[in-house]
C-alpha cells in the first residue's frame, strides 16, 4: 500500500486514481503518441514553450539523427519535473561488473565454430541480484561505438532494482523473460510483463525493472545502432505475424519525491558507469513522441506455414526485425516458434538440416522445441554460428522418420 505522503507524489493516468497505476498502455506500433498524467501538462501547441505548463522542462530523447528520413525518424519529447542533465559525474561502476560486453573484436572475445548449448541457470536465492546485477553476455557481433552489431545476453535476478535505474546508451535491449514477471517504469511510464512477452526499452531510455513475483530469468537481445521493425510481409498481404496493433506502450507516470543517492547506471560501450542524482528519473509528466518502450504478447502472434507440403524457412515467424541497409539482411531477427497446426505431407516436420550465413541464437520459454527430443530445456540456449551445421538430434529424427513411415507407407525413404 503507498504512504498518504507517496500517494501525494506519484501520479498515474491523470484518472484522479493516483494510488493504483492502472496499466493502461497505448496501442499501435510506429505511432505518434500523447500521454499525460496530470491534465493539461502536456504543452499544446510547440515543443519547447519558453515556459512549459507546471513549470516542467522540456527534454528531447532522439532515438534517430535529426536528419533520418521522416518515416524512419523517432523521437520522443519528455516534459520533466528536472532535467536529466542535473547529475553528478559519471564514474565507473564500483566493484566493476565485468560480465557485459559491448565490442566484439579478437582481442576480448573467442569465436568457435561448435555448436554450443547452455543449461537454464539457477535463479541464485543470494546474494541478491538485481536486473543490472544478474545480466551477462553470451554472445554477439560488431561494436557499439561503431553502431553495427548485437549482443545476446541472458539474465538471472532475485531482486527488484532499488534506488537505480538502468540507461544503456549502446543500443535497444529487446527482453525475453523466460520465468518471474518484469515490472518495467520507464520514463514514459510502468510495463508490466509476464513470461510470454516481450518489453523492448529503446536506446537512452532510463528504466528499472522491479520482480512483483520473484525471481526471474530471461533473454535479451541488444542491438546498435537501429532499431526494431515489423517485417515486411510480402505475399502474405496485409495482415499476419504480428500486428502493429498489439504492441503497448505504457502511459505517463511520475514520481516526485526527494531521492538523494538516486544512481543512474549508463552502459557506454558494454562498461558500466554510475552517476547519483538527487531526483528520481521517472520524473516525466507528460511526454508525446514515436521512440518509447512498448511490450507485445507472443500469443498474438498469428503464424503462417506450409500446407500442403516442404518446410517454411523460419523467417516466417519473425516478430520484430532490425534492418541494416542491404535489402532483405537483417541485422538481427526476433523469431519464434509459437504453438501451431502443422498440417502438411510427405515432409520431415522438424527443421531440415542446414548450415546459415546468419548465426542463430536460440532460448525456449516454455514446452519442447520440436528438433531437440533431449537436453533443450526451458531457460536454457544455444547458439549455432554462421555456416555451423545443425539440425534435429537423432532421436527426432527417428521418431520422426517412424511415424511418417506408418502414416504414409507410399511416400517414404526405405534405409538399408
Ligand atoms: O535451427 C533451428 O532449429 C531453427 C530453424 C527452424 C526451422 O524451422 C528452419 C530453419 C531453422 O534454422
Ligand atoms: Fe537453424
Amino acid at each position: 500500500m503507498a504512504s498518504p505522503r507517496r500517494k501525494q507524489q506519484q501520479h498515474g493516468d491523470g484518472d484522479g486514481d493516483d494510488d493504483s497505476y492502472s496499466f493502461r498502455y497505448l496501442s499501435g506500433l510506429g505511432n505518434s503518441f500523447t500521454s499525460e498524467a496530470v491534465p493539461g501538462s502536456l504543452p499544446g501547441a510547440q515543443n519547447s514553450p519558453l515556459v512549459c505548463p507546471l513549470g516542467l522542462y522540456a527534454e528531447q530523447l532522439s532515438g534517430t539523427p535529426f536528419t533520418a528520413p521522416r518515416a524512419r525518424n523517432l523521437r520522443t519529447w519528455l516534459y520533466r519535473i528536472k532535467p536529466s542533465v542535473t547529475h553528478e559525474p559519471f564514474h565507473p561502476c564500483q566493484p566493476a561488473h565485468r560480465r557485459l560486453i559491448g565490442e566484439f573484436d579478437r582481442t576480448t572475445t573467442v569465436a568457435t565454430p561448435t555448436q554450443l548449448r547452455w543449461a537454464p541457470a539457477d535463479v541464485p536465492q543470494a546474494p541478491p541480484l538485481d536486473f543490472i546485477d544478474g545480466l551477462y553476455t553470451v554472445c554477439g557481433a560488431g561494436s557499439s561505438f561503431l553502431r553495427h552489431g548485437y549482443a545476446v545476453h541472458m539474465y538471472a535476478a532475485n531482486k527488484s532494482m532499488d534506488g537505480c535505474a538502468f540507461c544503456n546508451a549502446d543500443g535497444d535491449f529487446l527482453i525475453v523473460p523466460q520465468q518471474g514477471k518484469l515490472l518495467v517504469t520507464t520514463e514514459c511510464g510502468k510495463l508490466l510483463v509476464p513470461p510470454g512477452e516481450i518489453v523492448v526499452i529503446p536506446q537512452g531510455f532510463r528504466f528499472a525493472v522491479d520482480l512483483p513475483d520473484g525471481p526471474s530469468r530471461g533473454y535479451v537481445s541488444e542491438i546498435f545502432g537501429t532499431h526494431f521493425q515489423l517485417p515486411d510481409l510480402g505475399p502474405i498481404g496485409a495482415n499476419g505475424l504480428a500486428s502493429a496493433r498489439d504492441f503497448l506502450s505504457p502511459t505517463a507516470w511520475f514520481e516526485q519525491a526527494h531521492r538523494p543517492g538516486y544512481t543512474i547506471v549508463q552502459k557506454y560501450g558494454g562498461e558500466l558507469f554510475t552517476a547519483t542524482q538527487d531526483f528520481s528519473p521517472f520524473n516525466v509528466v507528460a511526454w508525446h513522441g514515436n521512440y518509447v518502450p512498448y511490450k507485445y504478447d507472443l500469443s498474438k502472434f498469428c503464424p503462417f506455414n506450409t500446407v500442403l507440403f516442404d518446410h517454411a524457412d523460419p523467417s516466417v515467424n519473425t516478430v520484430l526485425t532490425a534492418p541494416t541497409d542491404k535489402p532483405g539482411v537483417a541485422l538481427l531477427d526476433f523469431v519464434i516458434f509459437p504453438p501451431r497446426w502443422l498440417v502438411a505431407e510427405n515432409t520431415f516436420r522438424p527443421p531440415y538440416y542446414h548450415r546459415n550465413c546468419m548465426s542463430e541464437f536460440m532460448g525456449l520459454i516454455y514446452g519442447i522445441y520440436e528438433a531437440k527430443a533431449d537436453g533443450f530445456l526451458p531457460g536454457g540456449a544455444s547458439l549455432h554460428s554462421c555456416m555451423t551445421p545443425h539440425g534435429p538430434d537423432t532421436k527426432t529424427y527417428e521418431v520422426n522418420h517412424a511415424n511418417l513411415i506408418q502414416r504414409n507407407p507410399l511416400s517414404i525413404y526405405l534405409p538399408g
